[in-house]
């Protein structure tokens, strides 16, 4: 598709093939999460390694906001960081997702430590918090696009989990609720951007290429977590050991 510019609704649909081919959803690592068939220890490290996800996309959305030329965008894209601090002590996305942690009997001190992290989750985590300090405006709206595929992948968590293991309950749970209308919120608006501002070919495969990396980001902190966890012997040195079974 070299040189060839697309109508909006042809890149809408060539950003949604991106994410039909490509997004975290089907990574084994998820499947097998949902399914039921990994451990407390495993889901715990999951829990703790997606922390440092969770903590870093409000930096990432305070290092976009800083950048964002006009009013309207930044009162648009300040709403996301409120959603992940909160507006006060223990509310919002992070403190949500503590619970969680804390649900399935990891230490708060320690999660918040970061120090039992995989390698691989900080290098995936911080290309992108880079990704959309260095980059375009429009890449960098284009990057958060794989929230236009996360509302399947968590009623499909959040209904797999309850359903399988008996160490979470909804309230442990309750991070995701909230993402079902943000997410679509924040998407809706991020696509309508990227539909209006990817005018030039060059802009449009920018545009495709920042999803793609978007999803490398995602599938790559999965494939970290397969190796280390599902295959004893490769915790690598100073990560994260479960202790339960
Ligand atoms: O549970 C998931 O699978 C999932 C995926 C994604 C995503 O696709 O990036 C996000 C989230 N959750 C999420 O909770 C979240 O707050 C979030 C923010 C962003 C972003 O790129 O700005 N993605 C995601």
């Amino acid at each position: 598709m070299t040189g060839q510019i697309l109508s909006p609704d042809g890149l809408e649909a060539a950003l949604r093939a991106i994410g039909a081919e490509r997004y975290h959803n089907l990574h084994p690592f998820h499947r097998a999460l949902h399914d039921g068939r990994l451990t407390q220890g495993q889901v715990q490290a999951w829990a703790l390694n997606r922390y440092y996800y969770q903590c870093q996309i409000p930096a990432k959305d305070a290092t976009l906001l800083a950048r964002l030329p006009t009013a309207e965008l930044r009162r648009e894209w300040r709403r996301r960081l409120v959603d992940h601090d909160g507006d006060a002590p223990g509310t919002g996305g992070v403190a949500r997702w503590l619970r969680l942690t804390d649900g399935l009997g990891l230490d708060r001190a320690y999660v918040e430590s970061l120090d039992g992290l995989l390698p691989a989750t900080k290098f995936a985590v911080d290309a992108y918090v880079a990704f959309v300090r260095d980059r375009s405006i429009l890449e960098a709206i284009a990057s958060s696009l794989t929230e236009l595929f996360s509302p399947t992948i968590i009623s499909e968590r959040v209904a797999g989990m309850l359903r399988h293991y008996d160490f979470v309950n909804s309230d442990t749970l309750a991070y995701f609720h909230p993402r079902l209308t943000q997410a679509p919120r924040d998407s809706d608006f991020a696509l309508a951007y990227v539909r209006e501002h990817a005018r030039t070919a060059e802009q449009q495969e920018a545009v495709l290429a920042a999803l793609k990396f978007k999803c490398a980001v995602l599938w790559s902190m999965l494939d970290a977590l397969d190796y280390a966890y599902v295959t004893p012997g490769r915790i690598p040195p100073g990560a994260f050991r479960p202790t339960c079974p």
